[in-house]
């Protein structure tokens, strides 16, 4: 077994964590397998790969989601620096709906977080840097993105740095309305 699959609370929201083999050249790790992620994947495949860099520390990148049928699962992995990443639960009818669990990843912690559909993503950045690796199920679909603002407060997320550098489309994100009872997938 390469991968270890530990739960956040939140279903289908998982921190993956790879074995890492050291020997005298140095290490080496699996960071994706179709096989070992399958009870998670739920048939899916990464269909794109795509990358950020944050260049400062407090920045905040998020919460984004895309609607069905583009919906999809990413796989997100700190490559440089570190950064605090949150998953925030918009499934309709799900017990935690609307709560969120953030994990830290950082280079070197051979540790990924897998965001299911139906789920909002967002980081901060903690370092100068930070570079997160995205594995996602679905193309990139800018018709389908949704967002959540960062500072919604019915999602309360506590960020551990006062957030800054926001997109302008962040920014436009408008509060969930005080119906808002979750997306379908
Ligand atoms: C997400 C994305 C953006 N773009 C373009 C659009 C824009 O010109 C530029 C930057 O896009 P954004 O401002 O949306 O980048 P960013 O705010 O970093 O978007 C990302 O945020 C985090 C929180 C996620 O979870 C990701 O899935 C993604 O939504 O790159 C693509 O070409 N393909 C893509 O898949």
């Amino acid at each position: 077994m390469n991968l270890r699959i530990e739960e956040t609370g939140i279903a289908g929201a998982v921190v993956v964590s790879s074995l890492r083999r050291g020997d005298a050249r140095g290490g080496f790790a699996r960071w994706f397998c179709e096989d070992e992620l399958a009870s998670v994947l739920e048939g899916s495949h990464i269909v794109q790969i795509n990358n950020s860099v944050t260049a400062e520390p407090g920045s905040v990148r998020g919460m984004h989601f895309q609607y069905a049928p583009h919906a999809e699962k990413k796989l997100i992995r700190c490559i440089a620096g570190r950064v605090f990443d949150v998953v925030l639960d918009l499934r309709c009818g799900s017990p935690t709906f609307l709560q969120w669990r953030a994990v830290e990843l950082a280079a070197g912690d051979d540790r990924a977080i897998l965001i299911p559909e139906g789920c909002a993503h967002g980081f901060q950045a903690l370092s100068a840097d930070a570079s997160l690796l995205y594995l996602h199920t679905a193309a990139y679909a800018p018709a389908a993105e949704g967002g959540v603002r960062h500072d919604d407060p019915r999602a309360a997320i506590a960020w551990p740095l006062p957030p800054k550098n926001l997109s302008p489309r962040d920014l436009q994100h408008a509060l969930l309305a005080s119906d808002f009872d979750g997306i379908s997938l």
